[in-house]
């Protein structure tokens, strides 16, 4: 076991201000940390945004030994890492990107036993090789492994909706390193996940010394609507543009102007993110905006990586040209950029999970921000006929592939469901039990008989999207 520490709370506030920069913690985060600290194994579910990060950063800097971070994004790392060493923590990542010199350093570091590096984040393809594997034996007979993380755990199950099959394989670090205290966090997990987690990593088996920490996934600040529509109308395009442009001419008078001319802030630096389906469309929307006069870039899997770093490097720092992304779930979960006022769902997210991580995307800050959906049924009959040949058919395929519909229906539900809060609908999917308080923060609080008709007159009715559907014009419809 590593060599205990018992940091007195006056070292964590320390190392909060004098390493984060950070003034105070939020609610919950200290407690989180002290668990942490305390060689607990620890579950968090909290809200995007929450801050769940510095719950494992922070008891990484404190403690003796190196923190073994699992994260199934590349560029959620990069992220994470670069933030750390502006902040003098040596984090490292290890991945299939890691250039050579870099690699061989990382795997020296460990082959010391004592390894320099505090944080080190991976995929969790690496970690089910043996090179690593007899690198971490060595370190741990050290005992200076201080702690397993693993981020975005939801995707150990496969009943969650991002399901990935290495993580299943995570389980190894329990049963080679009983004593090494491990902590998982997720911003999208109901019961059956959250089980399925605890299990997979062999937490359930000791609960005695896990602490759970479930806090609400209510985002009070962020202002969620549905946007109703059809294949006839097409009407997305100009709705958005007169939106935004709308946006851009009330900032633009007075005494707004004045304001953000002493920030030094542009009209039209309103920053937002649409998120589309397909890779053919983020590029044709994005250009179709530029031409429009707006700085909108694209960005999906597909762009080089040179390109995909100077768009959100650009984005992140508000530079003209960069203030709309439009993107397809390549720049989802993890992007943490605060002041982002928008996020437009051109068409019916995969999963209600998927939703909630995007739309998260905005108002980090705290601040009022809008999040709207274009939603359609011919969208929801392709986006389901996809989800149906995109399950996975290996290892959990039946399960996932059930949980993915399951998921899907229930944004449907979402969007179609004219007699509730949003908010609570979102919380109520959690498994919540309290009715979160919603300040008209949502379309139905705001006005339930103006929801009501704007869904009735925008939808294309049942029976046409049904002869559509025998048609077979929703089958081909593929997402990249
Ligand atoms: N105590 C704090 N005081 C001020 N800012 C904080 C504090 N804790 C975290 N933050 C900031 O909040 C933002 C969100 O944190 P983080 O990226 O860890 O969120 P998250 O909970 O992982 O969200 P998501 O699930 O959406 O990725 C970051 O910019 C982080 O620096």
């Amino acid at each position: 076991m590593p060599f205990l520490i018992d940091p007195p709370l006056p070292d964590i506030q320390f190392t909060l201000r004098r390493q984060f920069k950070k003034r105070r913690f939020r609610p919950h985060q200290q407690d989180i940390i002290i668990a942490a600290l305390g060689r607990k194994d620890v579950f968090v579910q909290a809200a995007t945004s929450f801050g769940k990060s510095l719950c494992f950063q922070l008891p990484a800097v404190i403690d003796r030994g190196i923190t073994i971070v699992v994260s199934p994004l590349l560029s959620l790392m990069l992220n994470q890492v670069q933030a750390l060493r502006k902040a003098n923590v040596d984090a490292r990542t290890l991945n299939s990107n890691t250039a050579m010199a870099e690699r061989d350093y990382i795997y020296q570091d460990l082959a010391t036993g004592h390894p320099l590096t505090r944080l080190l984040y991976v995929t969790p393809e690496l970690c089910s090789g043996d090179r690593f594997r007899n690198k971490l034996k060595l370190v741990h007979e050290q005992k200076e492994l201080a702690r397993i993380v693993v981020d975005e755990a939801h995707c150990i199950s496969e009943w969650g909706h991002d399901f990935r099959k290495d993580f299943k394989r995570l389980s190894w670090f329990r049963e080679t390193f009983p004593d090494v205290p491990i902590m998982c966090l997720t911003a999208t997990a109901n019961a059956q996940v959250r089980q399925d987690i605890l299990s997979t990593l062999g937490l359930d088996k000791t609960a005695y010394q896990l602490k759970t920490f479930t806090m609400t996934s209510f985002r009070p600040n962020l202002h969620l609507e549905i946007r109703f529509t059809s294949d006839e109308a097409n009407d997305r395009y100009g709705d958005f543009v007169s939106w935004v442009k709308g946006v851009y001419e009330r900032r633009a008078q007075q005494p707004r102007k004045a304001e953000l001319d002493r920030l030094k802030q542009r009209v039209d630096n309103v920053p937002g993110i649409i998120y589309t389906i397909s890779r053919a469309e983020c590029e044709a929307i994005a250009s179709a905006l530029r031409r429009d006069g707006l700085g909108a870039r694209p960005f999906h899997a597909k762009l080089p990586n040179d390109v995909k770093e100077e768009t959100l490097a650009k984005f992140i720092t508000n530079e003209p040209g960069y203030d709309i992304i439009v993107a397809t779930t390549a720049f989802g979960m993890g992007i943490d950029k605060n002041n982002v006022r928008f996020v437009v769902h051109w068409r019916m997210p995969k999963s209600f999970e998927g939703y909630y991580q995007e739309v998260g995307r905005a108002g980090r800050d705290g601040k009022a921000s809008y999040c709207f959906l274009y939603y359609s049924r011919e969208d929801r009959d392709r986006i389901a006929s996809m989800v149906v040949r995109n399950a996975p058919k290996d290892d959990g395929g039946n399960n996932n592939r059930q949980a993915r519909l399951e998921s899907m229906t229930r944004l449907v539900n979402y969007c179609e469901d004219t007699r509730t809060c949003r908010h609570a609908a979102i919380t109520k999917y959690f498994g919540e039990a309290e009715v979160p308080d919603c300040d008209y923060a949502c379309d139905w609080h705001k006005d339930p008989q103006e929801l009501r008709e704007r869904m009735q007159e925008g939808l294309a009715s049942e029976e046409w999207v049904s002869t559509q559907r025998q048609e077979g014009r929703f089958d081909g419809y593929c997402s990249d």
